[in-house]
Order: structure tokens, then C-alpha cells, then sequence
């Protein structure tokens, strides 16, 4: 709710005029002992060690499976899979140049990929951590006869066995940055849309009866894919094409538009920064013990050290979780959930989303497994069957995760030099008088309209308020693809046709009526904004300060963000 923070307090006036509207000094969540602000901290303590370990060799290597077909809907057939319908976010893609291309953009560089010069590419990471031979304590591959069991209960988050697949490429994650490459429109809402439908869960026991574990592990579930959707955004947001100047960086309007306006998604990604971090933590000791990339680089494992000696186990608390018999049900249904999560990614049209995406639900997948299925007892079989693709996995999530709390960092800083610039107009007029309340009036006219325009494909464009939603509005903006046609069964559908071609006649016919009378109604009081707009413009360069109201973007296809 808009009057309420994360944890349930009250916003006050100083939340509310705070960047993204959270009170730092908060705890993350419910499961999380530890504050925005502590998280920072830490971000600020270890992020230089966390690039080194994703730019070192071991893991910086990553391996997908192009060729995957997606296992949820035929992908081909009454699905998009057209360059046009793939990225309809832009509609004339042939007058733009060619770095704007999503085939150049969302491409994957596989200069960086070393699978051509080597007999096997699982033997390729062997040699970088241990010339002597394969590394022994952590797995190459996978073993379906005794990997990742306990006992005969399957404990994985995630198709473990995919890395292992003839098909799958070695990719090098730091030739092909996560950063926008105009992937977007109706597929990837659908995509997103079916992520999100995974967290419905079903309570086979007690219907109507769900305990407050199981509301619990329905919130992680949700903040967990939030928090990921949101890190993407983020990333896209702090590594965005200009097309005027065709160079790289941070684009805050698109940043408040996709997450800073929303305090619930921004705490989630902090909330996904706890869930991994803990994991990492939980395995340090047993990370010490192994051998990987000791003899390539000593310093990989006295920086995973550091890492973990900034962490504490109070920055998650999984025990809240999955406590009794009863939820373990609902445990299994988190895991498989979960599963189809990742396996969702297969699905994803843009090589360098999909890479990306299946890195990090990997990740998260990996993390899970550590925080719910590691206990005192198999605590080292878990860590011992690890496969050096959900290590390498798990530290790139987290180096995805503490990159999108280091952005959101700069543009609180940013967010404030535009504040700051924007107010120097209303400093040198702070009492009363006609400029400031035709700029306040003006103001909260654009407030009042404040929309972001999207695209939704097919070159239309619909406008949405751009205000918090709760998980059950989140898609009600969405278009599904439109149900086929069933055919006619009986003679009576022939006239069933008839009927319902009058009715959508009449619909249109009634729709243009009411679109004109409409028209008329509104001129008045367009007629009279537009003047408004103007004066303030006018006023504005008359006393040399930026326009106070947006100005178009001169890409229109692009986006199209009122910014205050
Ligand atoms: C797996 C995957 C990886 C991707 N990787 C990239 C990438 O690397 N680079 C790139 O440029 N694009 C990437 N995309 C596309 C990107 O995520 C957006 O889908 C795209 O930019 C279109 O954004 P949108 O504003 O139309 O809404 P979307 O981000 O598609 O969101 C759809 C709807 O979900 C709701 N929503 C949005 N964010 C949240 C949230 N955090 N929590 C809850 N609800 C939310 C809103 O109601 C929104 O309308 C990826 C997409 C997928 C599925």
C-alpha cells in the first residue's frame, strides 16, 4: 500500500521525499535481521573482491544450451518468433542503425567462448584449476545415480543436468555484459507472466486453510522472482544505449519508470541479496576445504574468504521457513515451482536474456538448495555435489545482485542532482506567487496524467498509471495470446456467427460514437493545458532554467517517461 512501508510502519513525509521511498534503517523483510543500510555496507565492503572472482577463469566461464527447446508451449507454432514480434518495443526497425539492431544488441559474443581448441569444454575449466588432472572435489559433471540426492528425495531447484548436455556451449560471461538490448513487448510479458503464475500454489490438505508458513514461503517465492525481475531492470536501466550519442550508461528516467517508483521491488532485490549472500556464507567453511583454482589462482579463494567474513548468519533466517511435516508438501512444491522457473528461460527469444536469465535463476536455484536442504547432518554431501556451473552460477547471481544495489546507489545520487537542478526555478521564487502557482498547478496537472507509454506490440501504444501494484494487478496490463477459434459444431453456429458479427458491428459502431462525443467533450480542457504547458515553457527559458515539463523524446518509439 501507498501509506504503508515494507515492514508495515507508517510512511511518513521524510519516506515519502526519500529516494525510492524506503527508510533505510529497516529491516529487509520479515526472514531478514538486517537493514537497507547494513546491506550497503557490506555491498560497499566486498564488491571490489566479488569483480575479481567473476572476471577470474574460473568463473567467469559459464555453459548454455541454445538449442534447448522451450518444454512449456510450442515455440513455433502461434507464438512469436519474427525479429519484429521479438523486440516490438521499437516499430521501424530498418531506419535505425545498426548497433540498435536486438539481433546486435541481445547477440551473444562468442569470441570469448575457448570450445574450438579444446577436446571437451568441462576440460578446459579442469586445466584452468588444476593441471595436474580434473579437479576431484568439485563436480565436472553430473551423476543422476547419486548427485544431489539425499536418500531417493530429489533436493534440486533447478535441471542440474543440463550443463552436462553435447549441445551446451562454454560462454564467457564477461565478453557478453547483462545490459539492454530491446528484448521486450508481449513475449517477454509472457514470459514474465508465466514466471509469476508459478507461484500459485496448491494446499492439497487443508483447502481454504493456508498456515502462516505457507503464506510465508508464498512471499519469498514472489519476492524472489520480483527481486530478479527488478535486478534486470536494473541492469538494463544502468547500462542503456543512448541512441543520440550511441554511447552506454545509466538512464534514470527508465530506472524510476521500471523500479525506483516502486519501494516493494526495490526491496526486493535487497531481499534477493540476502537469500544469496546467506547461501554464500553458509558454505565458506566448507568452500575453504576445496580445492578449485588453488593451483590457477591462490587469490580466488582468499577472496571468497573476505567476502564471507563480511557476511553473518543473521542476514537470513531460513529456519522460518518449511519448519513442520505439514509444509514439507508445500516445500516440494516450492522446489519444483521453482524447477519450472528456471526451465522457463529456455523459452526466452534473446540469446543474451536468456544466458543471463538462466544464470542467475541457477543461482538462486543453487541458493535454495544450500538454505533449505543442507542441514547439520548432509551439510558437506550437498556442498561436495555442487557442479562447478552452480558455483560459478551462484557467484555471478551474487555479483548480479550487489552490481544492482551499487546502481541503485548511484542513482540515489543521481536522483538528487536532478531534484536539486529541477528546484533552483522554485528557490528563486519561494514565496506565493503567480509563477509558482501556475508551475504547482501545472505540476499536479502532469501528476495527475503521469504515464508511462508503453508498447504492447503491434505497433499500438496504451498508457498505464505508474503506480505500485499489488502481485495480482502486476498482469492485468498484459495481452495473452488470443485463444483460437474453436470450429463450429452444429448448423446453430452458423447463425451463432451471424449474430456475433452484428454484436461486434454494433460494439464498433457504438465505441466511434462515444470516441467523438468524447473528442468534443475533452477539447476545452485540451485546449486549455496546452496553453498552459506553453506559458510555463515560455516562462522557463525566459529565466534560463531547463524545461520544468518533459520534453518528448526525440526517439518516440523508443520510450516516452514523464520524469519529475
Ligand atoms: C528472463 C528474461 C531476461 C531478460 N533480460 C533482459 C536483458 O538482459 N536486457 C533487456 O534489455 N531486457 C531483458 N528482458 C526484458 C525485460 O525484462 C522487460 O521484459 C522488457 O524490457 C519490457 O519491459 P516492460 O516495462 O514492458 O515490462 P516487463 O518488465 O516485461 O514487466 C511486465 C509487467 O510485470 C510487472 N512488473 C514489472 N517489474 C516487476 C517486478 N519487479 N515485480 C513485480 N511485477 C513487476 C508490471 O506490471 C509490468 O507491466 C528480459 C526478459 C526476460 C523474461
Amino acid at each position: 500500500s501507498e501509506n504503508v512501508t515494507s515492514n508495515g510502519t507508517e510512511v511518513t513525509d521524510e519516506i515519502k521525499n526519500n529516494f525510492c521511498r524506503i527508510d533505510k534503517d529497516e529491516n529487509v523483510g520479515a526472514t531478514c535481521d538486517i537493514t537497507f543500510k547494513e546491506i550497503n555496507e557490506i555491498n560497499g565492503k566486498i564488491r571490489p573482491e566479488l569483480l575479481n572472482i567473476v572476471h577470474s577463469d574460473f568463473f567467469k566461464y559459464f555453459k548454455l544450451d541454445l538449442y534447448s527447446q522451450c518444454p512449456f508451449w510450442n515455440d513455433n507454432n502461434g507464438y512469436c518468433v519474427n525479429r519484429a514480434c521479438a523486440v516490438d518495443v521499437i516499430e521501424d526497425w530498418d531506419k535505425l542503425p545498426s548497433y540498435w539492431q536486438p539481433e546486435v544488441l541481445g547477440k551473444l559474443d562468442k569470441s570469448g567462448s575457448e570450445e574450438a581448441s579444446l577436446d571437451t569444454q568441462d576440460e578446459f575449466l579442469n586445466h584452468l584449476c588444476d593441471n595436474k588432472g580434473p579437479n576431484k572435489n568439485i563436480r565436472a559433471t553430473t551423476n543422476t545415480n547419486n548427485y544431489g540426492l539425499v536418500g531417493k528425495q530429489d533436493i534440486e531447484y533447478c535441471d542440474v543436468d543440463e550443463f552436462s548436455k553435447k549441445t551446451a556451449a562454454l560462454v564467457d560471461l564477461t565478453a557478453n555484459p547483462e545490459r539492454f538490448t530491446g528484448y521486450g513487448g508481449e513475449q517477454s510479458s509472457l514470459i514474465w507472466s508465466s514466471i509469476y503464475k508459478e507461484n500459485c500454489f496448491i494446499d492439497n490438505k487443508k483447502k481454504n486453510d493456508t498456515s502462516d508458513n505457507q503464506c510465508l514461503a508464498k512471499k519469498v517465492f514472489f519476492r524472489l522472482i520480483s527481486g530478479l525481475h527488478a535486478s534486470i531492470a536494473v541492469h538494463l536501466s544502468n547500462d542503456y544505449l543512448n541512441t543520440e550519442t550511441g554511447k552506454w550508461g545509466p538512464n534514470l528516467e527508465l530506472f524510476m519508470a521500471r523500479v525506483g517508483n516502486f519501494p516493494e521491488r526495490v526491496a526486493n532485490i535487497y531481499f534477493n541479496y540476502a537469500i544469496v549472500s546467506k547461501a554464500i556464507y553458509k558454505i565458506s567453511p566448507f568452500l575453504e576445504n576445496l580445492d578449485f583454482c588453488n593451483d590457477y589462482d591462490e587469490k580466488t579463494k582468499e577472496r571468497i574468504m573476505h567476502i564471507a567474513s563480511n557476511l553473518n548468519t543473521k542476514i537470513f533466517n531460513e529456519d522460518l521457513l518449511f519448519q513442520d511435516d505439514l509444509t514439507s508438501e508445500f516445500k516440494d512444491q516450492f522446489r519444483s515451482r521453482f524447477k519450472n522457473v528456471t526451465r522457463i528461460m529456455d523459452c526466452v527469444h534473446c540469446d543474451r536474456c536468456r544466458l543471463w536469465g538462466k544464470v542467475q535463476t541457477t543461482g538462486y536455484a543453487t541458493s535454495l538448495k544450500i538454505l533449505f536442504e543442507m542441514d547439520d547432518q548432509d551439510a558437506s554431501s550437498v556442498v561436495n555435489n555442487l557442479t562447478k556451473y552452480e558455483l560459478i552460477a551462484l557467484f555471478n547471481t551474487f555479483d548480479r545482485i550487489s552490481q544492482s544495489v551499487q546502481s541503485i546507489n548511484n542513482f540515489e545520487k543521481l536522483y538528487y542532482k536532478k531534484i536539486n537542478s529541477n528546484n533552483v526555478f522554485a528557490n528563486l521564487f519561494s514565496k506565493n506567487n503567480f509563477f509558482k502557482m501556475l508551475q504547482s498547478f501545472v505540476s499536479n496537472v502532469s501528476n495527475k496524467s503521469e504515464k508511462v507509454i508503453v508498447n504492447t506490440g503491434a505497433n499500438t501504444v496504451t498508457t498505464r498509471d505508474d503506480k505500485d501494484v499489488t502481485p495480482a494487478d502486476a498482469f492485468k496490463d498484459i495481452k495473452m495470446p488470443a485463444t483460437k477459434n474453436r470450429k463450429p459444431t452444429s448448423e446453430n453456429n452458423i447463425k451463432n456467427r451471424w449474430h456475433q458479427a452484428f454484436e461486434t458491428e454494433w460494439h464498433n459502431y457504438k465505441e466511434a460514437v462515444r470516441f467523438i462525443l468524447r473528442s468534443y467533450a475533452d477539447l476545452p480542457r485540451n485546449v486549455y493545458n496546452i496553453i498552459v504547458r506553453k506559458v510555463s515553457s515560455i516562462w522557463n527559458s525566459f529565466v534560463g532554467v531547463d524545461n520544468y515539463l518533459p520534453v518528448q523524446d526525440s526517439n518516440p518509439n523508443v520510450y516516452t517517461l514523464d520524469f519529475h
